[in-house]
């Protein structure tokens, strides 16, 4: 086989400190929310945001983090781990399907390590040409999607002979993604029992965003009603929330944790809650959905609060990713 015709699939998450320490913590949050996707604005407005993140919030908010996270950490934070499965099992199940044309697999992350760009310098190098970014986000955000493109276009402008990449933009509404989490939740049922309410709770993002276009928040909502149809679930059943508020700008409502706080008053006591906008555990619900916020539920008067995991490296949710292989990638495959 010759090296041009060399493709790869790169899983492609948001990113996580190096370590569970304040200086690590810094580093991260310092590339993540200088990226003007993530917090907007021009001029005064991106000056102003600049000053404070670098003069209060880079000065006040890694200690406290560094000791979230440490309270997840393993020996290395979770989503990077999970990660390294999903990519470990995706490349076990192409070699299944594809034998020796099967695509390589790799990891990246938008921001910290193993670095984006510096993956796609890596590869161009060991001779790979066709490249399929899928990134870990089932829904489409400006604020996490688009930063992928973004990388993208900034390292093809450094090169010659650009790289054929292609980038999954969404699968909020896959058969294969819905099914995943229905069964997924339905087996969590299954074992631990059934409860007055499913609460689905997706990272929010600023209500402005929404309002200037971001798909988002109508991607999770359709999530939310799809995997509500394929479960057979009734309305009063559900209950879609916008979690991670960031600042003192409105996010996406219903918020989360004031959500929770109301529900026992009325009647809820009992409550399954999971986070289809992720794919992989990790700080926001491991720490936040699984620990900070079950303590709002219970102190509300709820009795009891499961958190059902991410589909990680899940068959099911390897079975996607390796039908938007085919999907997006089947020619590139076939080629080999
Ligand atoms: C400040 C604005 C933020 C926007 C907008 C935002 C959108 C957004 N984020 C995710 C997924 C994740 N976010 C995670 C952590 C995280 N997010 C923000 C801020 C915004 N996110 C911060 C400041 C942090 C770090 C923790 C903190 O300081 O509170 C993570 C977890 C990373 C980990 O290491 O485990 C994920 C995943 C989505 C899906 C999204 C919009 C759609
Ligand atoms: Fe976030
Ligand atoms: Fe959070």
């Amino acid at each position: 086989m010759s090296q041009s015709e060399k493709t790869a699939v790169v899983l492609v998450n948001l990113g996580t400190p190096d370590k569970a320490e304040p200086g690590a913590v810094r580093r991260y949050l310092k590339e993540f929310l200088s990226d003007s996707r993530v917090v907007e604005g021009k001029g005064l407005r991106r000056l102003l945001w600049l000053s404070v993140l670098n003069g209060i919030i880079l000065n006040l908010r890694p200690k406290k983090v560094a000791k979230a996270y440490a309270s997840i950490w393993e020996d290395d934070s979770p989503m990077r781990k999970i990660l390294d499965k999903q990519v470990a099992e995706l490349h076990l199940l192409l070699q299944k399907q594809y034998g020796d044309s099967a695509p390589d697999v790799f990891a990246a992350m938008t921001y910290g390590l193993p670095n984006l760009t510096a993956r796609l310098g890596k590869l161009s190098e060991s001779g790979y040409k066709k490249i399929l970014l899928v990134p870990m986000y089932p829904q489409y955000s400006a604020t996490t999607t688009a930063p992928i493109y973004d990388q993208v276009a900034k390292y093809q402008l450094t090169q010659r002979c650009v790289l054929d990449i292609r980038i999954v933009n969404s699968y909020y509404s896959h058969p294969a993604y819905i099914s995943a989490l229905a069964n997924h939740i339905q087996q969590f049922k299954e074992q631990n029992g059934a409860a007055d309410k499913l609460l689905l709770s997706y990272h929010g993002i600023p209500k402005e965003y929404a309002d200037k276009g971001d798909p988002y928040p109508v991607q999770c909502h359709e999530t939310s009603k799809l995997l509500a149809a394929k479960m057979g679930l009734a309305d009063n059943e559900w209950i879609t929330t916008f979690q991670s508020r960031f600042g003192p700008a409105e996010w996406m409502q219903p918020y989360t944790d004031k959500t929770l706080e109301a529900l026992p008053e009325k009647g809820v006591k009992t409550l399954h809650i999971t986070c289809p906008a992720f794919s992989a555990d990790c700080l926001e619900t491991l720490e936040e959905i699984a620990i900070e916020n079950r303590d709002v539920f219970l102190e509300a008067g709820g009795e009891q609060y499961d958190y059902i995991p991410a589909l990680n490296a899940q068959a099911s949710f390897i079975d996607l990713l390796a039908a938007l292989v085919k999907e997006q990638a089947g020619d590139w495959v076939g080629e080999r």
